[in-house]
């Protein structure tokens, strides 16, 4: 439904500002009124035929990124058309504007930045950081993504060119959550680099120094939540993208002072334990008969682990026994309790039982028999054919996930690890993949990736007020996204809703996590019905208001 709007800018302004431009569908009258005459070529078009020529011109690009580049072009200068093209096209669009296509984007920021979007607080700059923020532009904002850059998706330190990733990760808040764009702010942390690459190419958008850290690297990190905190005192805090030595210390230093969470770590874990559930309840099975194979032991291996470890409780395992379920490896092989510096998650799943024996791979997954597989290394090809088969030999539905991002980094094709266990297996990705020809069917394949769940975490958030952002809360997410799987009603469906229903699995989510926030206390009472005209009234949609003259 078209709103009118009080505008003051006029002319140039007007249309240099992205969120109130409408390009050629300014109507005569708001041409007039808006001092826009001449400014524009004659003709005037609708949302739907804007929406229609980017399209086509889009189509006519060589390659995802050039696709990629333009999208944020529009992105720039016209966000009603980008989130028009956005919803309308969801399927087709969130492999440009999010994994993998993001990736790219992101090695290759210094060459495609034109305009400021976001912020970039750079370490050098940080007695000005207050400042930045006061800016009036960003009075309004609800949610801010950040990252420093180190860790962006499994390409390693790509240095203030992470910046592709809080836009990313803000443009979905929009799309599937409805969340308003000037209501988000997308920022990064520069505390400079260790890519070599970037420190020797002279258009490095960054700070050119080493990576701080230590000391210094926590001060600025409490420096940014403390200036967060005074400009915004009700902000959700998003953090994307660290390296595991700083996401989850910084996580458990904040997550008890302001609403905040890690999505790499908390909304991962969500929607892997969603897809594993409902690969579970329709064979009427429980997770605590399982043994699961975590490959990867940083901020998603942990997270997912610690969720499914709370399943396993919840289902009446004790401590000992759900953990006995558990194999982590990292690049060093099982983790083993006597290892010198693990993590305190590392340390909690850490094997006590296996004495003489080799610690890798390929032996733990055949002495452990697992029937859970799960990547989160960030490293190609890791799951093998000889990995995969031995597995499909004791188990007659193994659930094989590789989930690292972007594609060219995923553990295994779902092409051949269907191929290796004669069809046999549950397989999920993170990044997306063409569908599959089984049984003489097309076989859609699930992307398990955290966009499934941190778009309706947000939307909770904003909604209800939350204070904090519970662990109680990502389960309820999960369960709630579990609850929309076509598996429930369909026996060769898929184990999540395709990413065209994001938008109804935000809804379910941010209601599940909304209902549990009451519970946990981090938000006044509300019933359902308060709660779903909560969150209902806080969409944004993506059509053009009627402006008149302030
Ligand atoms: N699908 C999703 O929603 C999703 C969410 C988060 C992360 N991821 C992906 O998971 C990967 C890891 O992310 P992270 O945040 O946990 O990174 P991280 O750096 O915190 O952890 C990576 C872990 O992989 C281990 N590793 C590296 N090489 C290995 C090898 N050869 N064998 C076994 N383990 C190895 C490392 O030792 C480390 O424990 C990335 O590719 C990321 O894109 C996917
Ligand atoms: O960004 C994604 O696609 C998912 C995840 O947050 C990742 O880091 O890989
Ligand atoms: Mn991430």
């Amino acid at each position: 439904m078209n709103k009118t709007l009080s505008v003051a800018l006029c002319g140039q302004d007007l249309l240099n500002h992205p969120f109130l431009n409408k390009g050629l569908a300014f109507t005569p009258e708001e041409r007039e009124a808006f001092e826009l005459h001449g400014l524009l070529p004659r003709a005037v078009l609708t949302l739907d035929q804007q929406v229609d020529a980017a399209l086509k011109f889009l189509d006519a690009l060589p390659s995802p990124f050039a696709r990629h580049v333009h999208l944020r072009e529009v992105q720039d200068t016209n966000e009603t058309l980008f989130y028009a093209l956005l919803t309308r096209r969801i399927e087709a669009m969130l492999p440009l504007v999010y994994t993998p296509t993001v990736g790219e984007a992101c090695q290759r920021f210094s060459e495609i930045w034109q305009r400021p979007r976001g912020l970039f607080l750079s370490y050098p700059e940080r007695d000005s950081m207050d400042d930045v923020l006061a800016n009036p532009a960003y009075d309004d904002v609800r949610i801010i993504v950040v990252t420093d850059g180190e860790r962006i998706l499994g390409l390693g330190d790509q240095g203030a060119g992470g910046m592709g990733i809080p836009i990313g990760k803000l443009s979905l808040y929009t799309t599937c959550a409805g969340i308003s764009p000037d209501q988000t702010l997308p920022i990064v942390l520069d505390t400079g680099t260790n890519n070599q690459d970037l420190l020797q190419n002279p258009a490095y958008i960054g700070w050119r120094h080493e990576r701080i850290r230590g000391p210094e690297y926590d001060a600025f990190i409490e420096r940014f939540v403390t200036a967060v905190q005074a400009r915004w005192p009700h902000v959700a805090l998003h953090w994307e993208d660290f390296s595991s030595a700083n996401a989850a210390p910084i996580l458990e230093r904040y997550r008890n002072r302001l609403c905040t969470f890690n999505d790499d770590i908390q909304g991962t874990a969500a929607v892997t334990t969603a897809a594993i559930l409902s690969a579970k309840a329709a064979h009427d099975g429980k997770l605590k008969d399982e043994t699961i194979v975590m490959l990867g032991a940083g901020s998603a291996g942990v997270g997912i682990a610690r969720l499914l470890l709370q399943v396993m409780l919840d289902e009446g395992a004790s401590e000992e026994e759900a953990l006995s379920r558990f194999y982590m490896l990292d690049q060093d092989g099982l983790i083993l309790a006597d290892r010198a510096g693990l993590s305190e998650g590392q340390a909690l799943f850490a094997r006590r039982d296996w004495k003489e024996r080799p610690t890798d791979f390929g032996t733990v997954m055949q002495e452990s028999r697992a029937s859970i597989l799960i990547g989160v290394s960030g490293v190609k090809g890791l799951f093998t054919e000889k990995i995969v088969r031995d597995m499909a030999e004791h188990c007659e539905r193994p659930i094989i996930f590789p989930l690292s991002n972007p594609t060219s980094h995923s553990e295994a094709t779902p092409e051949d690890i269907m191929a290796w266990s004669d069809e046999r297996a549950l397989v999920s990705t993170g990044s997306p993949f063409p569908p599959l020809d089984l049984h003489g069917r097309t076989h859609r394949v699930d992307q398990t990736n955290n966009a499934y769940i941190f778009p309706g975490l947000g939307l909770c958030l904003l909604a209800t007020g939350a204070t904090r952002v519970t662990d109680s809360m990502f389960m309820a997410a999960a369960r709630g996204l579990a609850s929309l799987s076509p598996l429930r009603d369909n026996p060769d469906g898929n184990l999540l809703p395709p990413v065209t229903q994001l938008r109804r699995v935000a809804f379910a989510v941010a209601e599940a996590a909304a209902r549990q926030a009451c519970e946990d206390g981090v938000c006044p009472e509300f019933s359902d019905d308060e709660l779903r005209d909560r969150i209902r009234s806080i969409v944004w949609t993506p059509e053009y208001d009627h402006y008149e003259k302030v």
